[in-house]
C-alpha cells in the first residue's frame, strides 16, 4: 500500500490559498445579487447569496470586474477574437461564459488552478446543464475531454496544475493545444495573439516564482498581453492589516514585496521582458469607468463612510504589460 506524505506546513498554506478561491466567488456572487453587474452563471457556483457584504467590497469588486472586463474585452475586439487567453489562477471565474454570450470569444480560452479547485469547478459544469450547454454548443467534433481533473473542448480548457510549477503546467497546456512561441517553425500568422490574466494571484506566490511566470509569458508568446489585478501600497497600516487578517487564516501573501508601489508592478513586467508596462490603483480605475453605470450602482447601496471605499481601492491595483512583433496597437488600453 503507497504510503499517505506527512501534512507538512506548505500543504496548509495552499489549502488556505485554495479557500481564497470561494472567498473571490462569494463576494462576486453577493455583488451581483445586488445589481451591481450581471453574472448569470455564478450562481452555479455558489448556490447562496451568503452574508451580507459592506457597500465598499461590493463596490471594490464592482470595480475589479468592469477593471479588468474592460481591458479583457479591449483585446479581444483589437484582435477581432483571433486570438486566446490563458486565466491563471481561474478559481471559480464565469469568463468564458460571458465571452460566449457577448459574441466575445477568444479561439480558445485555458483556465488553469490547481487540481482540487479545477476538480470541483468540472464537477459543477458536469452537473449544470447552463454550464456545460455553451461548451457543447461551442464544439465541433466528438472528442470533448470531460473527465475529473481536466476539460478540453474546441474552445474552452481548464487543466489542473501548481503555478510554480512553470514546466509541468507548459506541458499540460501544449497537450491541449495551447499556441506558442516554442512549438517548432511555423509562420508569424499562424502565432496568435495571447492575453495572460492573473486576477488576485501572483501575490500568492513568492517573487522569484512570479517573476518565473511573468518571464515565461513573454517568452513564449511573441505578440501578448498580461493582465494583473492585486494588492499595492500594502506598506502602511491599511495593508498590514489585509496581511494580519489573511495570516490568521494561515494565508500568507508570499508576493507582498512586489505590492508596494504601483512603480515596483510596473517594473516587474519590464525587468522580465515585456516591451511596455502600465499601473493605475483602483481610485483612478474607479474613476475611469463610466459615470453613467458608476452612478447607477452608486444608487443601490448607501455608504456611510467614503473614506473606507477610498482606502480600499487605494490598496488595490490594474497592472497590464504588452509585447507586439505584429503591431496590434495593444499598448494603451484603457
Ligand atoms: C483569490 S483567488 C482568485 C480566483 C479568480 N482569479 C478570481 O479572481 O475570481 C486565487 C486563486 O489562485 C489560485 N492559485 C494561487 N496560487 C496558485 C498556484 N501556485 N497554482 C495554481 N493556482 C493557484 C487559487 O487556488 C485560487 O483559485
Amino acid at each position: 500500500m503507497a504510503s499517505r506524505q506527512p501534512f507538512t506546513d506548505t500543504d496548509t498554506a495552499d489549502e488556505a490559498v485554495r479557500a481564497t478561491c470561494d472567498d473571490a466567488t462569494v463576494c462576486k456572487r453577493f455583488a451581483t445579487s445586488k445589481g451591481y453587474w450581471k453574472d448569470p452563471y455564478i450562481q452555479y457556483f455558489v448556490r447562496s447569496v451568503g452574508e451580507r457584504k459592506a457597500p465598499e467590497i461590493n463596490r471594490g469588486y464592482y470595480a475589479r470586474v468592469q477593471g479588468v472586463n474592460r481591458l479583457l474585452d479591449a483585446f479581444l475586439k483589437k484582435t477581432q477574437c483571433d486570438c486566446q487567453i490563458i486565466n491563471l489562477g481561474a478559481g471559480l471565474d464565469t469568463t468564458f461564459w460571458r465571452l460566449k454570450d457577448d459574441n466575445l470569444m477568444p479561439r480558445k480560452f485555458f483556465e488553469v488552478d490547481f487540481p482540487t479547485i479545477v476538480a470541483r469547478k468540472i464537477h459543477y459544469i458536469k452537473t449544470k446543464p447552463p454550464l456545460s450547454k455553451p461548451i457543447i454548443e461551442t464544439h465541433s467534433t466528438d472528442s470533448l475531454l470531460l473527465d475529473a481533473h481536466s476539460l478540453d473542448s474546441d474552445r474552452y480548457c481548464i487543466i489542473g496544475a501548481d503555478l510554480r510549477n512553470i514546466s509541468d503546467m507548459e506541458e499540460k497546456l501544449k497537450k491541449f493545444q495551447l499556441n506558442t512561441d516554442s512549438g517548432g517553425p511555423r509562420t508569424a500568422a499562424y502565432l496568435l495573439p495571447t492575453l495572460v490574466l492573473t486576477e488576485c494571484v501572483l501575490v500568492y506566490m513568492s517573487p522569484s516564482q512570479s517573476s518565473g511566470l511573468i518571464r515565461w509569458a513573454a517568452e513564449t508568446f511573441h505578440t501578448a498581453m498580461f493582465i494583473n489585478y492585486e494588492q499595492v501600497n500594502m506598506y502602511d497600516r491599511f495593508g498590514q492589516v489585509m496581511i494580519e487578517n489573511l495570516q490568521r487564516r494561515q494565508c500568507t501573501l508570499a508576493g507582498v514585496e512586489t505590492c508596494q508601489s504601483l512603480e515596483l508592478q510596473k517594473e516587474r513586467f519590464l525587468r522580465s521582458g515585456w516591451e511596455h508596462a502600465n499601473a493605475l490603483d483602483m481610485i483612478a480605475v474607479y474613476s475611469m469607468l463610466p459615470q453613467e453605470d458608476v452612478g447607477r450602482i452608486e444608487r443601490l447601496e448607501f455608504l456611510d463612510e467614503l473614506e473606507l471605499l477610498q482606502q480600499l481601492l487605494q490598496h488595490y491595483s490594474i497592472s497590464w504589460a504588452s509585447k507586439e512583433k505584429l503591431s496590434l496597437g495593444i499598448i494603451w488600453l484603457f
